[in-house]
C-alpha cells in the first residue's frame, strides 16, 4: 500500500446520524440558554442539535483557523461570543490541535462545548464529543465533497 495520509470522509447522513447522537448526550447536560456556533463548521452540527434541543436562541463566535489548503495559521478572530457563557452550549464541528476550542473556552469559561468529532490533543479541551479519530486523520465533511468515481483498488498495482 502506498502511504496515503488517513482520510475519515463524512456523508450528509453520518453527519445527521453522530449531531442527533450528541444531541442524545447533550440532553443529559441541559436544559442550554442558547447555543454558541463557531463559524463556519459548527454551524450545521449547531442547527440539527437546535432542532433536537428546541433551542431556538442561537449566536456564533467567527474564528478563521485553518486555510483553504488545510494548513493551520494564526487564530483570527472575526466576531467575539457573547459576555454571558453560563448554561450556554458551545458547538463546533471537530476539535483538532485544541487551540480554536482553548480560545473560545476563555471567552466562554462557564459553558459547555461539544464538538461531533475530536483528535487526541484536543478530547480533553471538550466536555462532549461522539467520535475520535487518530491525530493524522484528516476528516472531511460533507459540505467539502462531492460525488465522483473512484479507480479500483488494484489499478496499477500489477504494472
Ligand atoms: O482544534 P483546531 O486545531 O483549532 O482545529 C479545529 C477547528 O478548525 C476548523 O475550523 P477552521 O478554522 O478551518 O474554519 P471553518 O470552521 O470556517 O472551516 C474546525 O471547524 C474547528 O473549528
Ligand atoms: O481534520 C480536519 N478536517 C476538517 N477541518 C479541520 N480543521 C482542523 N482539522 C480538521
Ligand atoms: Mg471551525
Amino acid at each position: 500500500m502506498s502511504e496515503q495520509p488517513k482520510t475519515f470522509p463524512v456523508s450528509w447522513e453520518q453527519l445527521h446520524r453522530d449531531a442527533k447522537a450528541l444531541s442524545w448526550r447533550l440532553m443529559n447536560e441541559g436544559p442550554f440558554e442558547g447555543i454558541l456556533a463557531v463559524t463556519r463548521g459548527g454551524l450545521v452540527p449547531a442547527a440539527i442539535i437546535a432542532r433536537e434541543l428546541d433551542i431556538r436562541l442561537i449566536d456564533t463566535v467567527c474564528i478563521v483557523s485553518y486555510s483553504s489548503d488545510n494548513k493551520q495559521g494564526e487564530l483570527k478572530v472575526l466576531k467575539d461570543a457573547p459576555k454571558e457563557s453560563k448554561g450556554w452550549l458551545i458547538v463546533d464541528d471537530l476539535v483538532d490541535t485544541g487551540k480554536t476550542a482553548r480560545a473560545v473556552r476563555e471567552m466562554m469559561p462557564d459553558a459547555h462545548f461539544a464538538t461531533l468529532y475530536a483528535k487526541p490533543a484536543g478530547r480533553d479541551i471538550v466536555d462532549s464529543f461522539i467520535t475520535e479519530v487518530s491525530q493524522d486523520t484528516w476528516i472531511y465533511f460533507p459540505w467539502d465533497l462531492a460525488l465522483q468515481t473512484v479507480p479500483p483498488l488494484v489499478q496499477g498495482k500489477y504494472d
